[in-house]
């Protein structure tokens, strides 16, 4: 998250930490929503690769053990069918992971609320990215987890002339402004919007140009996720 500031710990309690093995160690690579106790969901550009992942819930500090975290494998990734991993343009950039156990809901850990099917927020409806990315473009990732205020961008804005055009489609959500972004790492996470005073996960973190993460007219893209609760209720049942 570029801007923005440390957010207050657990304030955003379905937010993982998407961690792959490498030697002995696991290392963030992605964040994600805890949408059931089984369940989480997570960009398919996370996933592309075959590793060994683990979610962590209930994080704040990545690199420190707080007595708070869960850690939990991954039995099953789902990656949406018409993903194209060569072109994150082509949307469909989700994915579902099936935990190995349920998670134990409690202060630190809860299910986040999925918008309805089809629900398309205004511009400028107030939503906050949360994420341990990159604080600054080719910066290191946060240690803490970050919150920044990113107003959604509509639609029509969003695929103007000097913005991003025909790169983004109806099926995502563009938001932010020039100060405030997603970066590399916070891909996966949610967008954290307001609605009749309850926080719903309208989107999935998938790209930031490839300029910077904060470019001028070139808002953080996430994936709509009103516009995938069919196929996510599918697979899960
Ligand atoms: C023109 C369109 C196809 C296009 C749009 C944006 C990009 N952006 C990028 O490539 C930048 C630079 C590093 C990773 N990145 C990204 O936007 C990656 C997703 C890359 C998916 C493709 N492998 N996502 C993120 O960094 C984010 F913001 F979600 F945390 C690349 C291509």
């Amino acid at each position: 998250v570029v801007g923005g500031e440390v957010a207050r710990p657990n304030s955003w309690p379905w937010q993982i930490s998407l961690q792959y093995k490498s030697g002995s160690y696991y290392y963030h690579t992605c964040g994600g929503t805890l949408i059931r106790r089984g369940w989480v969901m997570t960009a398919a550009h996370c996933v592309d690769s075959s590793r060994t992942w683990r979610v962590v819930l209930g994080d704040h500090d990545i690199n420190n053990n707080e007595g708070k975290e869960q850690y939990m494998s991954v039995s099953r990734v789902y990656i949406h069918p018409n993903w194209n991993s060569n072109s994150v343009a082509g949307g469909y950039d989700i994915a579902l992971l099936r935990l190995s156990s349920d998670a134990v809901l409690n202060n630190y850990v809860q299910l986040a609320n999925l918008p309805p099917s089809g629900q398309v927020l205004p511009h400028n409806h107030p939503c906050y990215i949360s994420g341990w990315g990159r604080t600054q473009t080719g910066g290191s990732l946060s240690a803490q987890l970050k919150q920044a205020y990113l107003p959604v961008v509509d639609h029509n804005t969003c695929t103007s002339n000097g913005w991003w055009g025909s790169t983004v489609k109806n099926t995502m959500v563009c938001a932010g402004g020039a100060s405030e972004s997603g970066c590399q790492g916070d891909s996966g996470g949610p967008l954290n919007c307001s609605v009749n005073g309850k926080w719903v996960v309208h989107g999935v973190t998938s790209f930031v140009s490839s300029l910077g993460c904060n470019t001028y007219k070139k808002p953080t893209v996430f994936t709509r996720a009103s516009a995938y609760i069919s196929w996510m209720n599918g697979i899960m049942g």
